[in-house]
């Protein structure tokens, strides 16, 4: 199997003068090519933590984080910003699409900023690719602010893609959508695991949590495998 993330022994301590919070402790995962990892847990379990601490947008305090098989754990922020754009895709719960830009343009946008130069035809190829693996195609010239919340999020998610990432951290990606809306969303990201995504996603709606293939749950920094721990039987 190929590793894309590998956490081994770590780590998350926020010290203030009177407090130390143990945000993460000694946490072990792995996320390989294909996954569909869902965390769940409730407010304040570290699932904010440690998604900042995948998308590097966070360092941890002790062990380590493996991209690729590449210790990431105490890069420089420029380091640190190279690996997040070049390997990380992020769909928040907040679209967080610019409202002056073309659905097109929004996605393009990464690859404009990307280190490796696209011509101006691939970049559209890619764009299109992107925009039909969401079913956004027929809204590419709209504004975000013609689509509705449920499209935007597709055209986030499109956004996400287009660099071809390696993972994608997927953070309450329904939590500004009605159910329905919701739901598409949920399709749509399904639909994308199984042509070869990796997704690692953090929601609160166990629902949705259960639509992934590994289902993980942090409680007070720990994380843990449900479906792996062995129950006692209580004899009678
Ligand atoms: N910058 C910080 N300084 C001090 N403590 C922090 C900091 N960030 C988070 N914490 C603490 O770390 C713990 C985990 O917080 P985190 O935000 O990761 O939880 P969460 O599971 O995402 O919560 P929620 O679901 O409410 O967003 C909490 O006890 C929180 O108070």
């Amino acid at each position: 199997m190929d590793s894309i993330i590998k956490l081994s022994q770590l780590s998350k301590v926020f010290e203030t003068e009177e407090l130390q919070t143990h945000a993460l402790k000694d946490i072990n995962l792995t996320i390989n090519k294909g996954d569909y990892v869902s965390i769940s847990g409730p407010s304040g379990c570290g699932k904010s933590t440690l998604l900042s601490i995948l998308g590097l947008l966070d360092m941890p305090t002790s062990g380590q984080y493996f991209v690729e098989g590449r210790d990431v754990s105490q890069l420089s922020l420029d380091e640190a910003a190279e690996v997040r754009n070049e390997k990380i895709g992020f769909i928040f719960q907040s679209f967080n699409l610019i409202d002056e830009l073309s659905v097109f343009d929004n996605v393009a946008l990464p690859l404009r900023y990307h280190r490796e130069k696209q011509s101006d035809q691939a970049m559209k190829e890619r764009v299109t690719w992107c925009l039909e693996q969401v079913g956004m195609t027929h809204r590419a010239s709209h504004k975000p602010n013609q689509l509705s919340g449920g499209q935007q999020q597709r055209v986030a998610i499109a956004r996400a893609l287009v660099a071809d990432p390696a993972l994608l951290l997927v953070d309450e990606p329904t939590g500004n959508l009605d159910s329905k809306s919701g739901d598409m969303v949920m399709d749509v990201l399904e639909r994308l695991n199984k042509n070869g995504t990796t997704l690692c996603m953090v929601t609160h709606d166990p629902r949705y949590a259960d639509m992934a293939r590994t289902q993980l749950k942090l409680s007070d920094g720990v994380i843990f495998n449900p479906a792996n721990m062995t129950q006692q039987k209580v004899a009678v």
